[in-house]
């Protein structure tokens, strides 16, 4: 840290904020909320003062477990792939790994949003510290399923359907006969198709649409909940199905609504019911700059002004917060429908130090644990919307939601618990205001799960599958066991569907329904749509009532599985099957043949490297935490810090059992940085990497993810993610 912020910070109690952080809250914030100065300061010094120790004691945990583990690897190599299950799963309980668990309850979480209790659909996540991104996001709990389909591969380039540069109507038509197909299967006629429907009209209450010379009605008449414009001169007309809503749009003066015969301009789905405005994996913000401008962000969003402008297609833009939608309900009365997504905050998880606020317990001035000082300020920020103030509002019941990744154990969930409810008492809010959604991605968390979920029962309003992190801290914890599978692999190993499988039986046996949503992970793959429509309806169908998209489009498309499948039904079919397997769970996926081609392990290898270059490089240089970095295929992933975690974790593993040699991974970092930056080379900030690696902070901290991987704290990237970009900043 640099002199100059030593010396400017302000004094409160054993606090040393920095300016610019200081100022934010004093200025922006705390007359906002209209919360006063001096007891906010003071509750938040007392908390820091209580829950700084605790916090780290958790960690000292974490590194003693994992350093048991690593040496009992040591003590009794696996042979051929595999260790002594039996002795490994006593060992575990022995050290305290894996818990007890105890009685049956249920959880009780009250208040909750209808978004996360009744409605299954897609959880769109967004960094939030990009406000165009983040307020897109929030603005996506409706869209466009014509233009979702017009600019992705789910409709075909083939029989002159390509994307052109102008308008295609062939690539239209197919647009229009898979919308139609979706309203015939979801919201079927008595009669015939919407292929055949000419005009619509709501005539005592029920939809009327005509098809030439006759008519038809729903074949279940209750879809019809809802229109605008005039009865018999409709511009809307909305539908609904498994809770979710459709709004079929009618403009016979619109490009594409004259060329149909019943004037359909466009059929608009409810698409991303709930969004995580995301603090962590895919956000760099490393100092009070970049805390400031997520909460910033956050601070606009639950007070419904956060507004930005920019260019696009050559004219300047100015995106806003949507307002909600109107509608006529087909008795005549009115009904107002929420126009945009439930927004949930992902903080920070238990590991980070922030600069943002130095703190002295005695020992000399350290840095604020950055989960503590996220779980004091983003509620704080959400005030208004939770004593319901605000126009626009998020919460409709006065809770605030609050994603808590990478928890390791239930003691650190109680002790997530506590931090939540020392920040009510602050703001002096009812207890269980804060709701915590608890990511499962780590491997301890998983095998404790119900006991973890019980340390929140009356807060959780989630657990989801965060696979990507799972595999990575799957990787870490059993390091020193042997070389692992291919990273493409990895989802085929036996650990992965019953974890999967585990977190919903979790989540059923301990009451989740109706008070919480069972979740699933993140569609990494944002241009694959078409492959995405086949793959991830299994979500649904596998009990989840949500799961994660990356984009708006993925959202629109995504809320589709939704229609296909009631994920209540399913539930309710899942709660009398058995748990899944806990021996399968704990089945490290090692290889158990090792006799890769130089090839295989080569382009293993590259892969690795190109996707840890590729988000590095954009992080460090350019604080970006979320990119689509090409893979060796050309194939657009999208990267973040728990992606890295395996690339980078994988690449240590081969690297520590003699798979890989140190030499070629530097000479396949050499020559990926080189791809990497020609794959930048249109971009007028891109620093390039090579020829000067040694000056590149960015090359230097991708190597380092790799060679000192095995010692990264359950192989976590932020370390030194976060020490590079302050290196860049010159804020070390
Ligand atoms: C393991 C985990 O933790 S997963 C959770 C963390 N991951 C995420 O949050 C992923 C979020 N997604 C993203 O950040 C982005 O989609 C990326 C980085 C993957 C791709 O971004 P880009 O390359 O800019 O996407 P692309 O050029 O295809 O699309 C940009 C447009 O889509 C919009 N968009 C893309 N992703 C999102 C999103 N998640 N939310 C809202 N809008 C989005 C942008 O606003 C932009 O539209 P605009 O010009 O109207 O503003
Ligand atoms: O946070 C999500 C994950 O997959 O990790
Ligand atoms: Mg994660």
């Amino acid at each position: 840290m640099s002199q100059a912020s030593h010396a400017n910070r302000i004094q409160k109690g054993i606090l040393a904020i920095d300016p610019l952080m200081y100022d934010f809250i004093e200025n922006e914030v705390l007359p906002t909320v209209g919360v006063d100065s001096e007891s906010y300061w003071a509750g938040f010094e007392k908390v820091v003062k209580e829950l700084t120790p605790r916090n780290k004691a958790l960690l000292a945990t974490r590194a003693e477990l994992q350093a048991k583990i690593d040496q009992w690897h040591l003590d009794h190599p696996a042979k051929n792939g595999e260790i002594d299950y039996p002795v490994y799963k006593q060992f575990l309980k022995d050290i305290g790994y894996l818990l007890a668990e105890g009685d049956e309850f249920s959880v009780t979480t009250e208040n909750v949003d209808k978004e996360i209790t009744d409605i299954a659909g897609p959880q769109l996540v967004v960094p939030v510290k990009n406000a165009r991104y983040a307020l897109n996001a929030t603005n996506a709990r409706w869209g466009s399923l014509y233009d979702a389909l017009y600019g992705t591969d789910v409709i075909s380039e083939d029989n002159g359907q390509e994307t052109t540069r102008a308008y295609n109507p062939k690539r239209g038509a197919a647009v229009v006969a898979y919308a139609k197909n979706f309203l015939d299967e979801h919201f079927t006629l008595a009669t015939g198709s919407y292929n055949d429907v000419t005009g619509f009209a709501v005539i005592d209450g029920k939809l009327v649409l005509t098809q030439g010379s006759s008519t038809t009605t729903l074949q279940d008449p209750s879809k019809l909940v809802g229109y605008v414009g005039e009865a018999n001169s409709l511009t809307g007309i909305l539908l609904k199905n498994n809770n979710l809503h459709v709004e079929i749009q009618i403009d016979a003066n619109n490009p594409i609504g004259k060329d149909d015969p019943a004037f359909i301009k466009d059929v608009l789905l409810e698409s991303a019911i709930s969004v995580i405005q995301d603090c962590e994996d895919s956000v760099a913000a490393v100092d009070a700059d970049g805390k400031v401008a997520v909460y910033r962000n956050w601070l606009g969003l639950m007070n419904g002004n956060l507004a930005e402008s920019f260019e696009k297609d050559g004219k300047v833009q100015t995106r806003k917060q949507n307002p909600d939608r109107e509608y006529t309900t087909p008795e005549g009365g009115q009904l107002i429908l929420p126009g945009r997504a439930l927004l949930l905050i992902r903080n920070v998880g238990h590991l980070m130090q922030n600069p943002s606020i130095l703190v002295d317990l005695g020992d000399g001035q350290e840095e604020v644990f950055e989960g503590i000082m996220d779980a004091l300020i983003t509620p704080l920020m959400s005030l208004n919307d939770i004593k319901g103030k605000t126009k626009l509002s998020n919460s409709r019941t006065g809770s605030m939601y609050i994603v808590k990744p990478k928890m390791h154990s239930p003691d650190e969930v109680k002790f997530a618990n506590d931090l939540f409810a020392a920040s009510e008492d602050i703001l002096d809010i009812p207890r269980y205001t804060l709701k915590m959604g608890i990511m499962d991605e780590e491997r301890r968390m998983t095998v404790n799960l119900k006991e973890a979920i019980r340390q929140a029962k009356e807060r959780v309003i989630f657990i989801n599958t965060g696979f990507l992190d799972r595999t990575g801290d799957e990787m870490h914890t059993s390091m020193n066991a042997g070389p692992f599978v291919r990273k493409i692999k990895m989802k085929e190993q036996v650990w992965l569907p019953a974890y999967e499988q585990w977190n919903v039986d979790i989540g059923l046996e301990t009451g989740l329904q109706g008070h919480a949503q069972i979740g699933k992970g993140m569609w990494a793959r944002p241009d694959d749509m078409k492959e995405m429509m086949e793959q991830k309806i299994a979500h649904p169908q596998a009990g989840a009532n949500t799961a994660w998209v990356p984009s708006p489009t993925g959202a629109t498309l995504h809320s589709i599985h939704y229609h296909m499948v009631n994920v209540a039904e399913v539930q309710s079919s899942l709660k009398s099957r058995k748990r899944a397997n806990i021996d399968d769970i704990l089945t490290i996926p090692l290889a158990k043949d090792t006799a890769w081609t130089i090839e295989e392990a080569q382009t293993e290898l590259e892969n690795n490297a190109q996707g840890i270059l590729g988000y590095v490089v954009r992080w460090v240089d350019q604080g970006i935490g979320c990119s689509k970095v090409p893979d060796v295929h050309d194939v657009g992933l999208m990267e973040d810090r728990a992606t890295l975690r395996i690339s980078s974790q994988h690449i240590a593993n081969w690297l520590l059992h003699g798979i890989v040699t140190e030499e070629q991974v530097m000479e396949v970092m050499k020559r990926m940085a080189k791809v990497v930056d020609e794959q930048n080379a249109n971009d007028p900030c891109y620093k390039p990497m090579a020829p000067n690696f040694e000056h590149s902070i960015a090359f230097k901290a991708s190597c380092d993810l790799i060679f000192k991987g095995r010692e990264q704290p359950s192989g976590y990237t932020e370390p030194l993610l976060h020490h590079a970009r302050r290196a860049l900043k010159g804020s070390l």
